[in-house]
């Protein structure tokens, strides 16, 4: 069984926490999605405008030292020129409008059983708040047809063969720019060995979430979802092109993510920043929602290969920058995350790290 699996097996959710509202029928806001601004750990939904997320050409001879800079001051970026075929996007985006467009007594066919991570449903993030978001969501892991089959039982095959072709695609990209992070901080296949792109005995594990923010009666007072950071080394998402995503900067605020033609969105994961010692930041960042216009997004998590201890590569540990993290397996940051949410990465915090670096 692999990490993300097991780490659902271990923390089952209650149905109410797995089953979205029927949103085509639902004409105002129930109080039940009503979010006080309380609630909103980040304070408001207001944003700012004037500065905004960079967006980087795979193909400029620069790309290292942007995707550097972006990391460390952003911890996202957009990417462009990523060899992702545009064809390939345009049938993701309309097979995740397919599926989402069904009702919702079919979309339950392939609903995620509680103890599961595959699936039907709304994501994992609903159990930490009193108040429910308006979003839905499609999880896979491997091979997508069993629940395809649930939702079409004679009409799959194109849906299949889409997710599995961008599947591959996605995880190829992820570990070209993850090999384009590791080399931009000076690190080598020596520094990061459980990095194996294409090679490893172990293979790394990936989930691919397909989300759904329907049109809002009141998307003032409601969240897509709630200000998160992903748990992953590294997520890549693809966004149609409805605004939504935000990221948050310190003393800045919340930047909206502008959808750019074919771009795709990169998000530093916790354990990517583990990983580098805090050198790059993990993207705090949420998706609000709209009156008129499905916002649709596809996220490709990449983690670790199972049993694989991600710790701060000790390179990037010096008098100047103590080692701020202890060793942590996918499944052990899981299982920390589905208890926690937000405050797991505190909670592998270096205890005996006083300033000092110990491991040199
Ligand atoms: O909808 C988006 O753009 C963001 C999705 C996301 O952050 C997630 O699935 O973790
Ligand atoms: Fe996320």
């Amino acid at each position: 069984m692999n990490s993300v699996s097991e780490s659902f097996k271990n923390n089952p959710l209650h149905f109410k926490h797995i089953i979205p509202l029927d949103f085509n029928t639902t004409l105002t806001l129930p109080d039940s999605h009503t979010w006080p601004l309380s609630l909103d750990p980040i304070g408001s939904l207001t944003h700012v405008q004037h500065e905004a997320l960079p967006v980087i050409d795979l193909t400029n001879p620069e790309a290292i030292t942007l995707i550097r800079q972006a990391c460390e001051k952003w911890g996202a970026f957009q990417v462009t020129n990523h060899d992702i075929p545009v064809k390939l996007l345009n049938e993701i985006e309309f097979q995740t409008k397919r599926l989402f467009a069904l009702p919702l007594n079919q979309k339950l066919l392939a609903v995620r059983s509680p103890e599961d991570c595959t699936g039907y449903g709304l994501p994992r993030m609903s159990t930490f708040f009193s108040k429910f978001i308006w979003s839905e969501g499609f999880t896979v892991m491997g091979s997508p047809v069993d629940h395809a089959c649930q939702l079409w039982p004679h009409d799959h095959v194109n849906f299949c063969n889409v997710l599995v072709e961008y599947q591959k695609e996605l995880e190829t990209l992820t570990e070209k720019i993850l090999g384009l992070m590791f080399k931009s901080l000076g690190l080598t296949q020596e520094d990061v060995k459980w990095f194996k792109p294409n090679n490893g005995s172990k293979p790394p594990q990936a989930v691919l979430q397909l989300n759904s923010y329907p049109v809002c009666p009141d998307p003032s007072r409601a969240m897509g979802l709630a200000p998160h950071t992903d748990s992953s080394l590294l997520t890549l998402i693809y966004q149609n092109n409805t605004s939504g995503l935000q990221v948050y900067r310190d003393s800045l605020g919340w930047v909206p993510v502008k959808p750019v033609t074919a771009a795709v969105v990169v998000m530093v994961g916790d354990l990517m920043h583990i990983a580098c010692n805090g050198r790059f930041k993990c993207a705090l960042h949420r998706a609000l929602v709209n009156k008129t216009h499905i916002r649709i997004s596809i996220a490709h998590f990449y983690g670790p290969p199972r049993d694989v201890e991600i710790s701060p590569c000790l390179k990037l540990v010096d008098p100047d920058h103590p080692i701020l993290y202890r060793p942590v397996t996918w499944k052990e940051y899981l299982d920390a995350k589905a208890i926690h949410f937000n405050n797991a990465l505190e909670l592998i915090r270096d205890k005996n790290n006083s300033g000092c670096t110990h491991l040199l």
